[in-house]
């Protein structure tokens, strides 16, 4: 079959809908041609949506899998609820559960991938239903062991730690919700975080000042998107009116909640980790949001883990998309055996 990267609206995949947990979730739907060796969930991560796995969805229905790749809470054909505890890591996290539950009943069990967000949503997934998992894979995102300290972002920052998230503090806030407006300003702002640059290099978004509004207008093509796939990440995202990045952004709105809810967790169960699943963790070399070095400590909370390496930014799926579904592939084969 041809596993070229899926085009927006691609006649290969389905284009579905299922009501989940009181919400809506769209979510593109790869049957493979024979028959289903296992289903495999993928996870995307901010700024993306389902269609972040193009390069991934066809090479995986040719292995024989059916994969299910949603458009997460608050993103494209997904609704986008008002109540921040509806992007908690738990919710999140039951609705992947339900959604899965649809495709493979109360017994079954699938494999579970993500990127960047996604992938801390699958190792959360992995550690509350074991149960469901048969082997779990995270691009880009180390595990973040369960959270009990109640520390702010703002002050770990300002302690000098996690320069490298000095981002979020911006998208948590008002400012991007309120100026990344309409479809003008989608595309710019699509075009900063997908590496376009400016006449003289300049950048829209760095991993220490998050948006860099005063360089949209002069940011040009080349960047990892084609005309096609830009157009189709602002047609998507413009599903919600205006303010459109209210949903996405709300995922930076959750640390206090998660913080919250994990370390009740954690007093009643203990916050003790033990992946006994198979485990695939693939770092990006120039990942400047979540570079190699953050997976340090983290082969301790695992019985099979492999890590290995992709040379890609950020946006691994898409730049080294044929390298990254040569490392899964491998991996399911020895996994599934
Ligand atoms: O913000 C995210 N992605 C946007 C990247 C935008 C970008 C575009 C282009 C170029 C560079 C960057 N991802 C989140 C995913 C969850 C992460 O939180 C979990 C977590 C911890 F809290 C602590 C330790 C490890 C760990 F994974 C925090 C980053």
């Amino acid at each position: 079959m041809d596993t070229s990267k899926l085009k927006p609206n691609d006649p290969r995949v389905k284009y579905e809908t299922k009501q989940v947990r009181g919400k809506t979730y769209s979510y593109i739907l790869g049957e493979p041609q024979g028959p289903k060796v296992d289903t495999i969930f993928l996870i995307h991560g901010w700024p993306d949506m389902a269609f972040g796995w193009r390069c991934q969805i066809p090479y995986l229905m040719s292995l024989g899998f059916q994969v299910v790749a949603p458009n997460m809470v608050g993103y494209a054909g997904t609704d986008a609820p008002e109540d921040i505890k509806e992007y908690s890591f738990q919710s999140v996290c039951a609705d992947v559960v339900a959604l899965a539950r649809e495709f493979v009943g109360e017994k079954g069990q699938i494999i579970l991938g993500g990127h960047d967000w996604g992938g801390a949503i699958v190792w959360r997934v992995a550690y509350y239903y074991p149960e469901l998992i048969k082997a779990v894979f995270s691009v880009c995102t180390p595990l973040n062991p369960i959270n009990t300290k109640k520390v702010r972002l703002e002050n770990i920052i300002a302690a000098g730690g996690l320069p490298n998230f000095k981002y979020q503090l911006q998208l948590g806030g008002p400012d991007v919700q309120a100026r990344i407006q309409g479809k003008d300003m989608l595309r710019k702002f699509f075009l900063a975080l997908f590496g376009a640059r400016g006449p003289n290099g300049e950048t829209g978004f760095t991993t220490s000042e998050g948006v860099l509004f005063d360089n949209l207008d002069k940011l040009r093509p080349p960047l990892l998107l084609d005309e096609q796939e830009l157009e189709h990440y602002v047609e998507q995202y413009s599903l919600h009116g205006p303010p459109e990045m209210r949903g996405p952004l709300n995922w930076y709105r959750t640390r206090e909640i998660n913080s919250e809810q994990e370390a009740e967790h954690a007093k009643k169960n203990g916050s003790a980790m033990k992946y006994e699943m198979p485990a695939l963790f693939i770092s990006a070399s120039r990942d400047s949001a979540l570079p190699p070095a953050m997976a340090k400590g983290m082969d301790a909370f695992y019985t099979d883990l492999t890590k290995t390496e992709v040379n890609a930014s950020h946006w691994a799926l898409a730049e080294a998309g044929h390298e990254v579904n040569r490392q899964i592939g491998q991996w399911l084969n020895k996994v599934l055996g």
